[in-house]
């Protein structure tokens, strides 16, 4: 499947999350991973993170998820290796979570859904110098994607957990330092799935290695429910909507191969 980067114009509805279909988009994400279909390849290394908690600026609610947001004027914060031959540079995580544990991350591993979903936002910063460039072109972005199941309490997560209901309406910010984001990775960095796909939020565009880790990380019940509390909508809206099911559906695979670094 040829995954050109051109924006791909979705035909969606109101919720931006149900695209029908992606006209032109053969490289889209989320998808299922289907684990006997996978193909290990030994050439894959280990994950190389080197985030810098210093270049933590901000969290803030953008009306579809809550971002925390990292300074990525110079590559301070970067990861390599995994299957990535250039430098990126992390610039936001966020997640994607449902309105029950029964649901909620956007990809899948043979069908099995989790309660939620991190992705961890880099750019490549060998081949650009912006964000905002990379976002639409070819080998732009690496989104290192982490499944969250709900049991013991996640320590490091509970920082970001109490400051989120500062942030509950659309277009809220609040200053956030100092977190370091390598606490949210799992202990083993060296399983995961890559393939290349796109963004799960408009402009969808198909400028995106995915890196999903095969090992889980686990946050609390409660940590969850907070996440819940957030709203899609802004202050002065008249209908409070609550922010969750903030998923896109899985999309065709179209022939593209998902490689594994495991076997
Ligand atoms: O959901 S995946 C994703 C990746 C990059 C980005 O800038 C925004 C995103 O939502
Ligand atoms: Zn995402």
């Amino acid at each position: 499947a040829a995954c050109s980067s051109k924006y791909v114009l979705s035909q969606i509805h109101p919720m931006w999350q149900q695209p029908i279909a992606v006209p032109g988009g053969h490289c889209q994400s989320p998808i299922d991973i289907v684990v006997r279909k996978s193909v290990f390849d030994s050439a894959l290394k280990p994950l190389a993170t080197d985030y810098d908690p210093e270049t933590c600026q901000q969290i803030w609610n953008n009306g579809y998820s809550f971002l925390v947001e990292y300074d990525d004027s110079a590559d301070k914060s970067t990861l390599k290796g995994g299957p990535l031959q250039d430098q990126f540079r992390l610039c936001q995580f966020h997640f994607h979570w449902g309105e029950s544990n029964a649901w909620g991350s956007e990809h899948t591993v043979d069908r099995r859904l989790f309660p939620a979903e991190l992705h961890l936002v880099h750019w490549n910063s060998d081949k650009y110098s912006l964000f905002e460039e990379a976002v639409s072109g070819d080998n732009g972005l690496a989104v290192i994607g982490v499944f969250l199941k709900v049991g013991k309490r996640h320590e490091g997560l509970q920082k970001l957990v109490d400051a989120l209901p500062a942030i509950r309406h659309k277009g809220s910010v609040v200053e956030f330092t100092r977190f370091d984001p390598a606490c949210l990775l799992p202990s083993n960095t060296e399983d995961y799935w890559t393939y290349h796909g796109s963004l799960t939020t408009p402009p969808l565009t198909e400028s995106v290695t995915w890196i999903v880790m095969k090992q889980h990380i686990e946050v609390s019940h409660d940590q969850l429910a907070v996440f819940r509390s957030l709203l899609f909508t802004s202050a002065e809206e008249e209908v409070q909507k609550s922010m969750v099911n903030n998923f896109r559906v899985q999309q065709p695979l179209c022939g593209r191969t998902v490689r594994s670094s495991f076997t």
